[in-house]
This record gives structure tokens, C-alpha cells and sequence, in this order.
């Protein structure tokens, strides 16, 4: 089967671990990278001397020897690249958060249906070993019917990001949107069969006077249509990365933790444990997890969606759920009341 052929927007922090994770990929090829400032650009031509690099993401998406174009520029800037990339016609793996608002989401999903692209949003947790494990053995009844989630996480400071973009309210949309998006989508993913999230009370402060609405402590309780609920809490403030979630049911348990020295390491620990009613078992998981590794699987998956249909992992209207919730949880911030989230 061909190649699925890549092209890339964005060479900074992330966007360079993506760029590898295409150059190994098994089904996939780096054809061209897009980058911003002249320096990046040279330190891609540096790392991927046979691609293409521009720094004019119009000249990349001009190409017609492209199949997919992945997005990794500042979530501000989500909307307004992704729509030049769907309206190339091309297909569209973005990072997550999908967009900054709900009308930026719903205009990407428009569009993508307009052109018949695929629109993926990078939720690659979805795809690890062991929170991939947690769902499976959800969906199996291994728990029962699943009633409580708690997603959580302790780890260092965010990064500024290229020219502070992380540490600007107006270009990060909120610190919600960053990090506890991806819990949030756990958390949805995981009591699926509870029905459609409703609603949400969150609180938040900031370690920092001088930046108030950029928000260290974090913590959120979700409502869903049945009487389940979600937890959803981090904290900015520590040291290091340890995420835990844990999904209790009718009948038992489940208890997953990952620790590593910083989010991207290949060097984590992880373990899951699991209680059906009667004992206490440790779940074996058969390959490595952390965000490096399922960041190399979705780039694969998103080749498969291509190049056989297979189903994506995280659709554009589950990266458009994510996005509902982290805004309804920064409402409630906001009000200090419960706030509804957007059903679409
Ligand atoms: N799914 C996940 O687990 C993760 C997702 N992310 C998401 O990925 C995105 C990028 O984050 P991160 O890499 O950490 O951010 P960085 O600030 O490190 O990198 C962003 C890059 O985008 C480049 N850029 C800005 N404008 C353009 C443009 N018009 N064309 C091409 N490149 C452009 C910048 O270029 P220059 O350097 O030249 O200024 C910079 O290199 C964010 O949306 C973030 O939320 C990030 C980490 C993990
Ligand atoms: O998963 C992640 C790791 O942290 C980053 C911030 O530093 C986030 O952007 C990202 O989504």
C-alpha cells in the first residue's frame, strides 16, 4: 500500500516530536514542514534535509503530492490554519484543543464535511496501552456500570511556549484547554454509557498574583445525564508528572497511575490495578505508555483512517465535547455556580 504522505505545521516543541513520530511511522512519509520564524525553519531543514520546509503554511498546503496535513501551531492559531488546510482539500489531523471556542469547532466540522476530509483531533491518550486498557475493560463490564471517574494529575509548570503564547490568556483561550482537556476526554470516554456529560462545577486559583486568570489549581466535578459523575483535577504547582485515574462501578474498580520525570519521557512507570468484587489483580499492559509513544500510534492511525477507513480514535465531535467542557468549566470558575455544557 502507498505511503500516507505528511505534511506539517508547526516545528516547535510538540510539533518536532511529531515530526519524528511521521519519519518512523511504518505507513507514513514526511513530505513538507511548515514552520514560522526563519531559525525554525533551518532547524527542520537541518533534521529533514529531503522535505520540503517553507515558512509560508499556504505554500505547503499548495502542494498536490499531500494526503494529510497535521497541525501543531499555538491553539490560537488552530482555527485559522485548519480551515486553509480543509479548504486545500486535504485531510486534517489537528492537535487538540480543536479550537479556542465552540463556533471555531463547529466551522472546522462544517467545513471538513464540505470537503470530505477527516478531521482528527489529537486526544492520543485515547490510544494508550493502559488508559486505552481502562476502557476496554469498562466496555467489557469488568466494573459493572460505571458511576465515578476521578481523572487527576500533579506535575511541573507549563512551558511559555514560542513567543509566551502559552502564558497569554487571549492567545491560550485558558489553562483548561491545555492540559485538563485531556482528562475531561477520559472522563467522558470512560462513562460513555452514563449518558451525555450535562453539566459542571469547577473551581481554580493562580500561584501567581501578577497572572489571575491563569489558573495553577484546577478542579472540576462533571454531571453526566444518569447520576454519574466525573472528577477532573490538577494541580501546576508540583514537581514532575503523576496522573492517576481511577473508574468505580456497580460491581469493582479500577486504579491506573503513570509517573515519569516529565510528561515526555520514555521512561515511565505505570501501573494499572483492578478489583471485580472479589480480589485485587495487577492488569499486565503489553507495551510501553506515555504521550510520545500514542503520539506515534496516531500518527499511524490517522495513515490507517486513510488508507483503509479505519474508524479514527477521536473524532472531530469529540474533540468538539472537549472544548464544550473546558468552557463550561471556566464559566463556572468564572461564576462560582454549576454551568451547563453545550450538547451541540
Ligand atoms: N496532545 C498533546 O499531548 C499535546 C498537544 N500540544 C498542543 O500542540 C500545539 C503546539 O504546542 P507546542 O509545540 O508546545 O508549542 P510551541 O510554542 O513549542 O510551538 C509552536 C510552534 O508553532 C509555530 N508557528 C506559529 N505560527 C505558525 C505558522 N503560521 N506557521 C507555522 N508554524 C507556526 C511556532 O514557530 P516559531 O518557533 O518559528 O515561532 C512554534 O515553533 C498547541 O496547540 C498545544 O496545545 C502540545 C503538547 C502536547
Ligand atoms: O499534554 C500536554 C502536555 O503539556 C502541555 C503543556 O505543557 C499541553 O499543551 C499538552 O496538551
Amino acid at each position: 500500500m502507498n505511503l500516507v504522505r505528511y505534511g506539517l505545521i508547526g516545528f516547535g516543541a510538540w510539533g518536532k516530536h511529531h515530526a519524528d513520530a511521521i519519519a518512523k511511522a511504518h505507513n507514513a512519509e514526511l513530505v513538507g514542514i511548515a514552520a514560522h520564524s526563519e531559525a525554525t525553519a533551518a532547524d527542520a531543514r537541518n533534521a529533514y534535509p529531503d522535505a520540503f520546509v517553507t515558512t509560508d503554511y499556504n505554500a505547503l498546503l499548495a502542494r498536490e503530492d499531500l494526503d494529510v496535513i497535521d497541525v501543531v501551531v499555538p491553539s490560537y492559531l488552530h482555527h485559522e490554519v485548519a480551515t486553509a488546510v480543509l479548504q486545500s482539500g486535504k485531510h486534517l489531523l489537528l492537535e487538540k484543543p480543536m479550537g479556542i471556542d465552540l463556533p471555531q469547532c463547529d466551522s472546522m466540522i462544517a467545513s471538513a464535511e464540505k470537503h470530505d476530509s477527516l478531521l482528527c483531533v489529537g486526544h492520543e491518550l485515547r490510544l494508550s496501552s493502559m488508559w486505552g486498557k481502562v476502557k476496554e475493560m469498562i466496555d467489557d463490564g469488568f466494573i459493572g456500570t460505571p458511576q465515578y471517574c476521578l481523572v487527576e494529575l500533579s506535575r511541573n509548570p507549563y512551558r511559555q511556549g514560542a513567543g509566551g503564547w502559552r502564558y497569554d490568556i487571549n492567545r491560550v483561550g485558558n489553562w483548561i484547554l491545555e492540559e485538563p482537556i485531556h482528562f475531561f476526554d477520559l472522563a467522558r470516554w470512560y462513562l460513555e454509557s452514563a449518558g451525555s456529560p450535562r453539566s459542571v462545577y469547577a473551581t481554580a486559583n493562580s500561584r501567581d498574583p501578577s497572572r489571575p486568570e491563569l489558573q495553577d489549581n484546577f478542579s472540576a466535578i462533571m454531571h453526566f445525564s444518569g447520576d454519574a459523575y466525573a472528577v477532573v483535577s490538577q494541580t501546576l504547582s508540583a514537581f514532575e508528572h503523576h496522573q492517576t485515574a481511577k473508574v468505580t462501578g456497580s460491581k469493582g474498580a479500577l486504579w491506573a497511575s503513570w509517573s515519569g520525570a516529565m510528561d515526555r519521557t520514555r521512561h515511565p512507570t505505570f501501573k494499572l490495578r483492578a478489583f471485580d468484587g472479589n480480589e485485587v489483580i495487577d492488569v499486565g499492559i503489553e507495551k510501553p505508555t506515555g504521550e510520545l509513544f500514542e503520539l506515534e500510534d496516531q500518527i499511524v492511525r490517522v495513515a490507517e483512517a486513510i488508507q483503509s477507513g479505519r474508524p479514527l480514535h477521536c473524532t472531530a465531535q469529540d474533540g468538539r465535547w472537549s472544548v464544550a467542557m473546558c468552557l463550561a468549566a471556566s464559566a463556572s470558575v468564572a461564576s462560582g455556580a454549576k454551568e451547563p455544557i453545550d450538547q451541540g
